[in-house]
């Protein structure tokens, strides 16, 4: 069998068009454009990457983008008070603090101090909370992702057993909870989990989110399942190269071998991330204006 490749750049282009839609309706009603305020504390070269697409794409979808480059040495205090400034910006929508903080900061209070109405991450507590209880909320967006391209290959999940690979707050526990919600039947495995590739192969759906680059090999997967690989991992560069692969926590090779149909790396859950903070930032920008009587 040869997997269907489920594109995501193609999909997320889809989103980021309905979102689109979305913000020249908002902006119509609001007088002002939805607003999304990306903080970046230092100068990662990666996350320099990710803060320029979100920019430009936040843009591209007739948003307001509010960039805040911080240097590296900021302190804690400094950084709350920003975010508490942006909390009471009533022209900010979405509050994003790129991830990881330089190592003097904590993450942990800093996501505490983000209004649960403008964290468009979805990573509060309250908001992490909502979606275990099933309650409205913002949910974060690779987990969102990763569903809408599950989604793409499987339209009913209802009695499917899924098996999650990893769970991190970021993407394994609520990409979980997401897939309980749809009726799956949920295992979660991670560093302890014994005969790992006994476990994935129980699995209809796969979601692979561990960071581990080609972990999960071809006989691991269960003929005909979906595979999404939500790794994003740079191997060192080849002699002669400046850059290494990007490969994700799946063997690709192998695994469209055996798999019904799988994601790729690039190309896969990484564009679905960003359009799906376009769309939670529209979401918050919505209740936000509905909330002030607005709407
Ligand atoms: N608060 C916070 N929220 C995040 O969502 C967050 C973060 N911090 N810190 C960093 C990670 C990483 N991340 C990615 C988003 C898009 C791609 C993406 O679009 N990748 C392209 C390829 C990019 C390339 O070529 O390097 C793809 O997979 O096709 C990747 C990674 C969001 N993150």
């Amino acid at each position: 069998m040869t997997a269907a490749i489920i594109d995501g750049k193609a999909v997320a282009a889809e989103l980021r068009g309905e979102v689109a839609r979305g913000a020249a309706d908002f902006a119509g009603r609001a007088e002002r454009k939805a607003g999304l305020a990306v903080v970046l504390v230092g100068r990662d070269p990666a996350s320099e990457v990710y803060v320029g697409s979100k920019v430009r794409m936040t843009r591209d979808v007739g948003m307001e983008s509010f960039e805040h480059r911080l240097p590296a040495e900021t302190t804690q205090a400094d950084l709350l008070a920003l975010i508490r400034r942006l909390n009471e910006d009533p022209a900010v929508d979405g509050i994003l603090v790129q991830l990881p903080l330089p190592r003097h900061l904590d993450a942990g209070s800093v996501i505490l101090s983000i209004d649960p109405a403008k964290d468009v991450d979805g990573l509060h507590p309250e908001n992490a909370g909502r979606l275990a209880n099933g309650l409205p909320g913002l949910a974060p967006c690779t987990p969102l992702g990763a569903m809408l391209l599950v989604a793409r290959a499987v339209p009913n999940l209802s009695g499917l057993e899924a098996v999650v690979l990893g769970r991190s707050a970021l993407v394994g526990k609520p990409v979980a909870q997401m897939l309980l919600s749809a009726n799956a039947t949920v295992v979660v495995a991670h560093s302890h989990t014994r005969a790992l590739p006994d476990v994935c192969r129980r699995a209809d759906v796969l979601i692979a989110a561990v960071g581990r680059p080609e972990l999960v090999r071809g006989d691991w997967i269960k003929p005909g399942a979906t595979v999404i690989d939500v790794g994003i991992n740079r191997l060192a560069p080849e002699p002669g190269a400046a850059k290494g692969r990007l490969v994700g926590d799946v063997a690709f090779g192998e695994a469209c071998a055996v798999a019904g149909a799988i994601t790729p790396v690039p190309g896969g859950v990484g564009p679905m991330t960003i359009a799906c903070l376009l769309r939670n930032t529209l979401d918050a920008a919505r209740r936000r204006l509905s909330i002030a009587g607005e709407g």
